[in-house]
């Protein structure tokens, strides 16, 4: 995969929105396997909605709600975005999910099939971390390092159903896309495991 530098995105370019630091403005546009993103704006340091930075993915799916749905589901939880590491962009993300084959871990296991809580919860080794969002069930071992607040935030989501802490950080936040390749499968409510 490249790693350069100039084909890093995120959703939230750390630093001061003007070169007070020497930190170099450059054009974040990019436009990946077709599909385009756009860095619409400057800082995300900043708390005020109107100097939030907004990303969009002109592919059908935005990464990220409506400006008008995300303020209207804010709630105050603090701003704790963290500088991502090199090669772990949002960007290098969408990149890994179009490229890697088994990113869930399936190992050939259909995705469409109902998934206890108790598994869930046996599914928190390296490489493996199930969590239930919305009713699903995802891998977020292969989206740690990737995730925008951070590893220490997302490991609380793993061995559990995440779906009010995502929301109460992030409603807005179009994980159905993010962690579409990461679906392990669909929560079984009334426990055991069946085919669908
Ligand atoms: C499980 C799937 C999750 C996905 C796909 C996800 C994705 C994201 C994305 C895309 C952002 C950037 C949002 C933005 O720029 O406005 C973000 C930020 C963040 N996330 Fe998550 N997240 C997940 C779970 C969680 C959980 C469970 C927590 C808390 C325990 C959390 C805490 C945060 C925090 C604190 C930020 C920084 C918020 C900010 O400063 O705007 N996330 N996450």
């Amino acid at each position: 995969m490249d790693n350069n530098s100039n084909d890093d995105f995120t959703f939230c370019k750390v630093g001061l929105p003007t070169d007070q630091n020497g930190v170099e403005e450059k054009n974040l546009a990019a436009d990946i396997g077709g599909i385009a993103i756009k860095d619409e704006t400057s800082n995300c340091s900043d708390s005020s909605e109107s100097s939030r930075q907004v990303a969009s993915v002109d592919a059908g799916a935005p990464a990220m709600k409506s400006e008008k749905a995300r303020s209207s589901t804010r709630k105050s939880a603090p701003r704790t975005k963290v500088p991502f590491e090199k090669g772990y962009s949002q960007m290098d993300w969408l990149k890994l999910t179009q490229t890697h084959p088994d990113l869930a871990g399936l190992k050939g296991q259909s995705n469409r099939r109902l998934v206890s809580m108790s598994e869930v919860k046996q599914n928190q080794k390296e490489g493996s971390m199930w969590t239930v969002l919305k009713g699903r069930v995802y891998n977020i071992s292969p989206y740690m390092k990737f995730h925008p607040g951070g590893v220490d935030m997302l490991m609380k989501a793993v061995g559990k159903d995440s779906t009010s802490l995502f929301n109460k950080y992030h409603a807005w936040v179009n994980a159905e896309f993010l962690l579409e390749k990461c679906l392990v499968g669909t929560l079984d409510d009334g426990e055991g495991t069946q085919t669908l």
